[in-house]
């Protein structure tokens, strides 16, 4: 195939976010359907899909590679046109690997998330706007504002719930998972080298994660979550909380688009930091307490989900694969089985990565007395 130029896209955002989808998803297909019988030391991809794919890249300041963007907040189109943007009016899944009804639902369900998030976003402005935060009116409104968090965060978490029954947990582990691995992920898996690249272990090429849903970050970082251990909280994190990989997060903003990220970075600058506000205002903090409540329970929810899908899933058998997928199949297979320990993206030790993200919102709260 021929390397085609991007320069034409540059000027066009919507173009570009189209051709980092295409081409992301074409570099997961080429590397997932190597026939099973050759085997790699490395995984070369080569240039007429690498080259143009750095160049919207870089434009859009994103991983080159799959991430949540391209599978969740651009992958739909409306059903009907003229009518506005709402989940009824919504076709999901425009691009797939599987083609199955988890795939498409789990892209579903995690797209209503980021709907609900709308609201998150509003709520974080809006306390933003607000001319002061310690009068007596502030006081009311900050505690109205935490109220509708609560709300939303719930919100989220009915909608991981609801993941439950409209996504097959057999078919999303064996038939729709393995699409999305990227570079090493897994001990013996191998590492990509993009052709023409000067250093491809300099990139981020772990491929899509929930956990790169600007949403979830947006409440983290408006709400104080300490991911990375910094601050002395109670109770003092657990031996298992200190063996998991607190970089976790803040790697999955480099799989955001880039003006997503200048979002958070806006976010975490705030000159009212929402948490120092509630420890210096005994009003707010009850409210403040409630919504990290309210989010330490969702992590707990995700944690039971993902190791339902993920963990439980790993030891199950595989449904037997229809022609013409069986040989592409049989390696994902042989590659889940090489992986050892259920791991998230990028090799993360699942359970211990979930509890110490769970851990960390519950350090957030505040004493009361
Ligand atoms: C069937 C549904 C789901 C499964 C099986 C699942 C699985 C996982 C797994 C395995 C991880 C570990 C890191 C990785 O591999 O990427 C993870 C992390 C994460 N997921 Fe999910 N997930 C699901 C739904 C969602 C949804 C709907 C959201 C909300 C947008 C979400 C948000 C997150 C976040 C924020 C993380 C980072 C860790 C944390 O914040 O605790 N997940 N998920």
């Amino acid at each position: 195939m021929p390397v085609i130029e991007t320069d034409s896209l540059l000027a066009d955002p919507q173009l570009l976010r189209k051709a980092h989808q295409v081409l992301a998803f074409l570099v997961h297909f080429y590397v997932h359907s190597i026939p099973p019988d050759v085997i790699f030391e490395s995984m070369v991809i080569p240039r007429p899909l690498v080259t143009p794919l750095m160049a919207v890249s870089q434009a859009l300041r994103i991983a080159p590679v799959l991430t949540f963007a391209d599978t969740v907040l651009w992958n739909w189109e409306l059903v009907d046109p003229k009518l506005p943007v709402t989940l009824e009016n919504m076709h999901f899944g425009r691009y797939m690997f599987s083609g199955t009804e988890a795939e498409r639902n789990f892209y579903h369900g995690s797209a209503r998330t980021e709907l609900v998030g709308a609201e998150i976003l509003n709520i974080i402005n809006e306390y933003h706007n607000l001319p002061n935060v310690t009068e007596i009116s502030s006081v009311c409104q900050i505690n109205k504002l935490l109220e509708r968090l609560s709300l939303a965060i719930e919100d989220i978490n009915t909608s991981i719930q609801a993941m439950r029954e409209e996504v097959d947990p057999r078919v999303f582990f064996w038939e729709t998972r393995p699409w999305w691995n990227g570079s090493a992920s897994g001990d013996s898996a191998p590492a990509w080298i993009y052709e023409g690249v000067a250093d491809t272990s300099k990139l981020d090429l772990s491929g899509p994660s929930a956990g790169q849903s600007s949403i979830m970050h947006a409440l983290d970082l408006f709400l104080d979550i300490d991911h990375k251990l910094q601050q002395r909280r109670y109770p003092a994190p657990s031996e298992s909380n200190k063996k998991a990989d607190h970089g976790f997060m803040e790697r999955m903003r480099r799989y955001m688009p880039g003006k997503h990220r200048a979002y958070l970075e806006w976010i975490a600058r705030s000159p009212r930091p929402l948490r120092n506000v509630a420890q210096e205002t005994p009003a707010i903090r009850e409210q403040y307490n409630a919504a990290v409540t309210t989010l330490r329970k969702l992590r707990d929810r995700h944690m039971r989900v993902a190791c339902l899908y993920i963990v439980t899933m790993s030891r199950s058998t595989r449904p037997p694969p229809g022609c013409p997928m069986a040989a592409v199949m049989r390696r994902m297979e042989r590659e889940a089985a090489r992986q050892g320990p259920a791991t998230g993206t990028g090799g993360n030790e699942l359970a211990l990565l979930l509890k110490a993200g769970r851990d960390a919102t519950t350090r957030a709260v505040l004493p009361t007395n």
